[in-house]
């Protein structure tokens, strides 16, 4: 897996009274292989859009975005998968079948796809409701749903969009060391977009810290954690410092984000 950004900006057209508008950017990156990178910055910056370049579902403006020695433009490269805040399943289909969706898309065989969904299902804990509706299902059993369709595809790089971002605090948390779980286990390269700075602490390798919009890295934050890390690490000196360097950071941006918005 490899991943590089360079230069990229996004910009929307002009509308009426608003001139263009420049949502993201230059930002230049690459993704190291197996790593976990988390991405945040204020409200608005432009972390979504970020998301949705690298994802191919927004052209970048300026720039260039390579997946794999290959250029980003238009559709998902195949090895992407994405896991949205909204709860993106069909209703109209049963956990497995919302499962097996990409699978099939894809057109695997049968067997390969009832083994894929079958373990995906097992390890986020859902194979008793492999037969159940979306809708019969809570929030964070529907999140974990759309982990296990993304798991299915067994993806080289997983991007994540405030996965968790609908859920109470414990879910969240529980669901953090699940994520850390399916890294583990995987081995994909993991881009996280979120609005918790703890949880960008707690998961990542890496942390972006990003500015007000047009979003640009400002500063990237080694965490030196260790692969095999969990949630015990919330109590270590070590997550209180690193908190506080990312926040130290990202306070002056943020007050910019409000400022702007008001
Ligand atoms: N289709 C669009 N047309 C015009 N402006 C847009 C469009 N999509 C997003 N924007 C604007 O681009 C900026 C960046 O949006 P984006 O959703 O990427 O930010 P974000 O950092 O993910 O925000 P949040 O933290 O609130 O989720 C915002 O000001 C947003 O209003």
């Amino acid at each position: 897996m490899h991943l590089s950004l360079s230069d990229v900006t996004r910009c929307y057209p002009a509308q009426g009274e608003r001139p263009t508008f420049q949502a993201l950017g230059p930002v230049s990156f690459a993704l190291q292989e197996g790593e976990f990178f988390s991405v945040v910055g204020p409200s608005g910056c432009g972390k979504s859009t970020l998301l949705d370049v690298v994802a191919g579902l927004a052209a970048a403006t300026e720039g260039t975005v390579q997946f794999e020695s290959k250029p980003v433009n238009g559709c998902v490269p195949e090895g992407v998968a994405i896991v949205f805040q909204e709860d993106a399943s069909f209703p109209w289909l049963t956990v497995f079948e919302n499962a097996a969706f990409g699978a099939r898309e894809l057109g695997l065989p049968e067997a390969e796809i009832r083994q894929r969904v079958d373990h995906a299902l097992a390890f986020t804990g859902l194979s008793g409701f492999a037969q159940a509706y979306p809708a019969q299902l809570s929030g964070g059993m529907r999140q974990r749903a759309c982990i296990a369709r993304a798991m299915v595809m067994r993806p080289r790089l997983l991007l994540l969009d405030e996965p968790f971002g609908a859920l109470d605090q414990q879910t969240r948390l529980l669901m953090g060391e699940e994520l850390l779980k399916l890294w583990r286990e995987t081995g994909a390269t993991v881009m996280l977009i979120t609005h918790s700075i703890d949880e960008a602490v707690m998961l990542s390798d890496r942390i972006g810290v990003m500015s007000s919009r047009p979003g640009r890295f400002i500063e990237t934050v080694e965490t030196g954690w260790p692969r095999d890390r969990d949630g015990g690490i919330v109590s270590s000196p070590r997550f209180g410092e690193l908190t506080a360097q990312v926040w130290t950071r990202l306070r002056g941006e943020a007050m910019k984000a409000m400022a702007s918005q008001a």
